[in-house]
């Protein structure tokens, strides 16, 4: 029997650096929402103690590299379990662009494999492992909205963003996260109103919410790849609510209260990129039943 778990995309509605740490890592401020763009896991035991990783997505690796893998390993060590996994994969969220694919696969398999192996563990208690594999896990193992603080792995739940379309961009490139925050100055950098945007969402006040999108990463990202900043305009002249990129890129989602407004941004991003995608804000705890 498989067992089926959604891995959904998450977009930074802010992201903001504070400074460098000693372990090299960013001590950051994020507001993180999840959207209806997923990738699907589906988990099958194994008769012999191995961990398969079934995945025909070119550009996601099929061994110990893959964060779904890493997940399936660490959960089977924590616990002793002996049993053997197969983890399907279907790749709906790009790759290397910003959304979290590769960490939302993971929280999938870490939430699937505690329902497969009834290990009881809290959301808390799977948030804390998944951190042990990368930054954005414990957001994902939540998939809900949230500020995340540290270095993304300290979760505080906010209320989920007023309902609206979000439309995506990707460009034809792929962008490494390590490269993005090794070259972060902070000088000179405008720094995301965090606390405007948890107001915004208290208080279900869509154009608020839009006024407060920020991502110092873009002061990085946008100078390093032109055609980012290309979408953003594009983006902005067909009328979005709000335009901003998710994460270290580069990926760029524009929000629009009117479905309508959403598929005129859609249309008018043909021939500049062949990713687009419109989907709709999640962020509320519906995964996790
Ligand atoms: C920028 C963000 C925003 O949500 O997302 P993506 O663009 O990757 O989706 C995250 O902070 C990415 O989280 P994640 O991709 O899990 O990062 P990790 O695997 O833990 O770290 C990758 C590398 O990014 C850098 N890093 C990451 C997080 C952080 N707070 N400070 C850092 O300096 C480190 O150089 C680290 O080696
Ligand atoms: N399950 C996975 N899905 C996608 N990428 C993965 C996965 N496991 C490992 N990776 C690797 O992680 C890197 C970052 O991918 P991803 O998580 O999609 O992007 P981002 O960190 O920008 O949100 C890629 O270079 C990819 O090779």
């Amino acid at each position: 029997m498989q067992l089926l778990e959604k891995a959904p995309a998450k977009i930074n509605l802010s992201l903001d650096v504070l400074y460098k740490r000693p372990d090299n890592y960013h001590e950051i401020e994020m507001v993180m929402t999840t959207i209806d763009l997923a990738d699907r896991i589906g988990l099958t035991e194994l008769p012999s103690d191995k961990i398969i990783i079934d995945s025909e997505n070119q550009f996601v690796p099929n061994d110990e590299r893959n964060l779904a893998y890493r997940a399936a390993k660490l959960m089977k060590d924590t616990y002793d379990v002996k049993k053997g996994i197969n983890i399907f994969i279907e790749k709906n969220i790009p790759v290397a662009a910003g959304l979290a694919g590769g960490s939302s696969d993971a929280a999938a398999v870490i939430r699937g494999l505690n329902r497969l192996w009834r290990l009881g563990m809290s959301v808390r208690e799977m948030a804390e492992l998944g951190a042990k594999i990368g930054s954005d896990v414990s957001f994902c193992v939540y998939n809900t909205t949230a500020l995340a603080k540290g270095r993304g792995e300290l979760i505080e739940e906010l209320p989920a963003p007023p309902s609206c379309w979000v439309v995506l961009a990707k460009p034809a490139i792929g962008v490494s996260t390590q490269t993005i925050y090794q070259n972060f100055s902070p000088d000179g950098v405008e720094h995301p109103d965090t606390q405007g945007m948890i107001r915004a969402l208290q208080t279900e006040d869509f154009e608020a919410m839009c006024g407060k999108v920020g991502n110092v990463l873009e002061s990085v990202t946008l100078p390093m790849y032109p055609e980012v900043r290309q979408i953003k305009r594009q983006m902005e002249l067909a009328g979005a609510d709000a335009v901003l990129m998710s994460g270290s890129g580069p990926t760029v989602f524009s929000l629009a209260h009117q479905e309508s407004r959403a598929y005129r941004i859609y249309n008018s991003l043909r021939g500049f990129c062949d990713e687009v995608y419109v989907v709709r804000m999640l962020g509320y705890h519906q995964l996790l039943d």
